[in-house]
């Protein structure tokens, strides 16, 4: 078996300004945070942002949730400072916008070294444009440090010139690249914010698209996305069950020299075991996470 799976079930944006939000995310149940420097802090503020989710992400008050920080694009003003001063704080992560070519994932990678980040630091690179897409593989490859991929669905909405409608049709064979290429490069891929933070219905209809398109979790904007996030990118009790049933079975069936069982009329093989073993172990460290 792999690795104990992180939860990233729910990853919850904050504007990195707004020092309530960053206080009250002591208290949610988000699996991790992205303390933002980016769209959600106005120019003149960026300084002064800088400076607190730098001294929130080094305080180690935020338990179990992993922390990080959201740096400004590579082409702004704001790129080399926020980089520099995220390297020192040291968070779980360094989240980088408009990540566009493998050239510049080693860009990040040299400039986090440079600048002494721990190796606990990693980079998560959000592909939100169209040539993001038709790189990813690439852009995911690049570097063992890039650990994670975020949509950007509202940038790439933005690039397509597509509407945002139920169902995302515009950006399914978008979000279906970046994921192939996570799934191919073994990196973890989380789906894009959901923008109506009123509109309960739609968020839930949309996390569970994302779910059973294979997403590992959902970044989003508001704490109210948090408990239905939880919800539906957890394995449900039915899931776990069944997980157990199928890996009872198929240990059962190898004993006898069989290598194919049914459960519940439905044909198991050694690769369902292994979907149940990951569903298990996603499980678990959920759990354990409390
Ligand atoms: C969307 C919001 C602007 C709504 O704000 P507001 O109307 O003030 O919310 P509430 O009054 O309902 O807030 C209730 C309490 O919850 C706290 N709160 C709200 N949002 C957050 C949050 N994100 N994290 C932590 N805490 C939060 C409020 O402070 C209230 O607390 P209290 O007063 O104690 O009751 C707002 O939710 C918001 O700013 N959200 C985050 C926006 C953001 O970060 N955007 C950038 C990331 S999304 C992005 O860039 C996408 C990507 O790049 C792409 O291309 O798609
Ligand atoms: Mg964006």
């Amino acid at each position: 078996m792999g690795q104990t799976p992180r939860p990233r079930r729910s990853v919850l944006y904050m504007p990195g300004a707004n020092e309530r939000a960053l206080e009250k995310a002591k208290t949610l149940d988000a699996d991790a945070l992205i303390l933002d420097l980016e769209d959600a802090v106005a120019p003149d503020a960026k300084d002064e942002a800088r400076e607190r989710v730098c001294a929130a992400a080094a305080s180690g008050e935020y338990g179990a949730r992993e922390v990080t920080i959201r740096v400004n694009g590579l082409d702004t003003d704001w790129h080399e400072a926020d980089l520099r001063e995220a390297a020192k704080a040291g968070p779980d992560a360094i989240v980088v916008p408009k990540v566009n070519s493998r050239e510049q994932v080693t860009t990040i990678e040299r400039a986090l070294e440079f600048n002494g980040a721990p190796d606990h630091t990693k980079i998560w690179a959000m592909v939100e444009t169209p040539i993001a897409m038709l790189r990813a593989a690439d852009i995911a490859a690049a570097s063992d440090r890039l650990t994670v991929l975020v949509m950007g669905t509202n940038d790439l909405a933005k690039e397509l010139h597509a509407e945002f409608v139920p169902g995302r049709a515009p950006l399914l064979g978008g979000l279906s690249l970046a994921l192939l290429a996570a799934r191919a490069t073994g990196k973890v891929i989380l789906d894009g914010v959901y923008n109506d933070v009123k509109d309960a219905e739609g968020f839930e209809a949309e996390c569970r698209q994302g779910r059973q398109m294979g997403f590992d979790g959902k970044t989003l904007i508001h704490p109210a996305q948090l408990e239905p996030c939880n919800r539906i990118f957890a394995p449900s009790e039915e899931e776990v069950a069944h997980s157990r049933r199928v890996i009872e079975a198929f240990d059962a069936a190898q004993a006898e020299g069989k290598g194919v069982v049914t459960v519940d009329g439905r044909m198991i093989e050694n690769l369902h075991v292994d979907n149940a073993r990951r569903i298990l172990a996603l499980a678990e460290a959920i759990e354990a996470r409390g």
